[in-house]
């Protein structure tokens, strides 16, 4: 069983759970009778040059805890004073030790729009999503068939949050394009032996219309990195370790951006 199946049977388990406390029906109506988004997200990445996602993780599979530290709330800060176009929180608890808390106080605080980083497996964390003030959700297609895709996506439409499609290879990638993505996250991180490889991106990139937003995640580290991508045809970079590990947030985000 791979990471990815562990992770998404977790998300199951914790749908069940979070369905006891709430309803499905309380928290479609809830999230349906908050105003529509005006899909931010989408919006930010498609500013000229290449978008910076910025992301707050306290820990990952790959990488154990990163941060024992978490102050999330300045480092959310942090990213928006330092000119992140986004920021991507994991909610996931178990192995990313995110909570959902996390994203409700960050969105609630920062005015750029925030993705809810987790392993969506069920249409009732979209509408909890829209609940907690996340901008975007993010839909794994190892993890989802091309009718949930679709079926998840115009969810996303109905509530104005934008979808970030994630495909880690190529017929992934053009089963996100036949569910209708407009925004196709390669992740360059092999869930299989978590090797990073930013080439992963420029295979995908030429499979990818230009009109379809196109984020490259996972390992970048250099301004050098940003530079190559931007080159490949990235609109954006989801970048979080190399974030989380720097003393000083804003200055790692200019030296990234610095050679732009
Ligand atoms: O990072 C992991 O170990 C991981 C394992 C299994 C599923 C997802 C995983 N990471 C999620 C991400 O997509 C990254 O947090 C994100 O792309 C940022 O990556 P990085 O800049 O390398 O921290």
């Amino acid at each position: 069983m791979t990471i990815l199946d562990q992770l998404a049977g977790y998300a199951k388990e914790r749908v069940l759970e979070a369905k006891k406390k709430m309803s499905f029906e309380e928290m479609r109506r809830q999230a349906l009778g908050l105003p529509k988004g005006s899909f931010s997200f989408e919006q930010a990445l498609k500013k000229p040059g290449m978008s910076f996602i910025c992301e707050c993780k306290k820990a990952s599979p790959s990488k154990g805890l990163i941060a024992p530290d978490f102050p999330y709330l300045i480092i959310a800060e942090e990213y928006e004073a330092a000119g992140a176009d986004a920021i991507s929180v994991l909610t996931e608890p178990k192995w990313f030790l995110g909570k959902d808390e996390y994203l409700k106080e960050i969105a609630a605080t920062v005015s750029i729009p925030c993705l809810r980083k987790d392993f969506t497996v069920d249409e009732y964390m979209i509408y909890e999503a829209k609940c907690l003030g996340a901008s975007a959700v993010l839909l794994i297609c190892a993890i989802l068939s091309e009718e949930q895709l679709r079926e998840y996506g115009n969810i996303c439409d109905e509530l104005g949050l934008s979808a970030l499609v994630e495909a880690h290879d190529e017929a992934e990638a053009l089963k996100a394009l036949r569910a209708g993505a407009r925004i196709i996250g390669v992740n360059n991180r092999n869930l299989k032996d978590f090797t990073v490889d930013t080439e992963n991106s420029r295979r995908l990139r030429e499979l990818i219309p230009p009109e379809v937003l196109f984020v490259s995640e996972s390992g970048v580290k250099t301004g050098e990195d940003v530079k190559r991508l931007r080159e490949m045809g990235a609109n954006a970079v989801l970048i979080g370790e190399t974030l989380m590990r720097a003393e000083d947030k804003k200055k790692k985000l200019a030296e990234l951006k610095g050679s732009l």
